[in-house]
């Protein structure tokens, strides 16, 4: 996927993104990082075609977005957003079941042997019957996740997925994650531990006022004075035991 000269601002608002051109490697894990209000989550929803652009082009496999009927576009691309509405009357299945129904006519139910593998790679598939608003908010983000991963999509788009996990899932996720994009899933996040965005991403964008600063390889990113700028705070990188560099924020003069 790729954006070339990508603008968009938001009605009756300065705000938005300016003239971003950047590139999500396939089969690889892209992670969005920069302070709040950058234009994380309006990249990510510009992808999705949930906002249209502005100025620019936004291709994927080498075809405008544009061009992609409702259904193509859903059978390509999914999301998993920061906030969901919520089904309070569905079911765990009947919602992952949802992820499927760009594969289905609209009168047709979903099998349920069709959901069960993404039930299963979540850890759902004891709760399939319990209804959403019984679950917790960690079990609620894994079903958007595995009705995301249900829709089978060549490009997965996760708006701060760790959020409301412990550090068990969150790593478990992240690992989750990169192993999708080995079966040639192109995984676009946005995160906000900087951490663990350079630890389980294969590209990183850095955003900042709307505007994309730099994109490139975790390691050669790994810049304190780069992400001092970015984040407008103090930072040093250590080298912690066991795990290797690490970037922290230290007390300004
Ligand atoms: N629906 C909206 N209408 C108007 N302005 C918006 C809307 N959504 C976001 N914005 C503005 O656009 C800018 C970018 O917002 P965005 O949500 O993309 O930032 P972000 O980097 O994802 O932030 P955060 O880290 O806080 O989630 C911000 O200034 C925000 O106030």
């Amino acid at each position: 996927m790729e954006c070339q000269h990508v603008s968009y601002q938001y009605p009756h608002q300065a705000a938005g993104i300016t003239d971003v051109t950047g590139t999500f490697p396939a089969g690889q894990v892209t992670t969005v990082i920069g302070p709040n209000g950058a234009g994380k989550s309006t990249v990510l929803r510009l992808l999705a075609r949930q906002l249209p652009v502005a100025a620019g082009q936004i291709t994927l496999a080498g075809k405008s977005l544009g061009q992609y009927t409702t259904k193509e576009l859903a059978q390509q691309v999914a999301m998993v957003a920061q906030r969901h509405q919520l089904y309070d009357d569905m079911t765990v299945g009947e919602i992952v079941g949802t992820g499927r129904l760009p594969y289905h006519s609209l009168l047709q139910t979903v099998p349920a042997e069709e959901v069960a593998p993404y039930l299963a790679t979540t850890g759902l598939t004891q709760l399939v019957d319990e209804h959403i608003q019984n679950l917790s908010g960690g079990q609620q983000q894994r079903v958007w996740l595995a009705a995301a991963l249900a829709q089978e999509p060549a490009v997965l788009l996760l708006d701060e997925p760790t959020t409301y996990l412990d550090v068990h899932y969150q790593q478990k996720l992240m690992q989750q994650l990169r192993q999708l994009a080995t079966t040639g899933i192109t995984v676009i996040q946005v995160l906000h531990d900087i951490n663990q965005a350079f630890r389980f991403s294969d590209w990183l964008w850095l955003i900042r006022k709307g505007q994309l600063v730099t994109q490139g390889r975790p390691d050669d990113l790994r810049q304190a004075d780069l992400l001092a700028q970015t984040f407008q705070t103090p930072i040093e990188i250590v080298s912690v035991p066991r795990l290797g560099p690490y970037i922290v924020q230290v007390p300004g003069d």
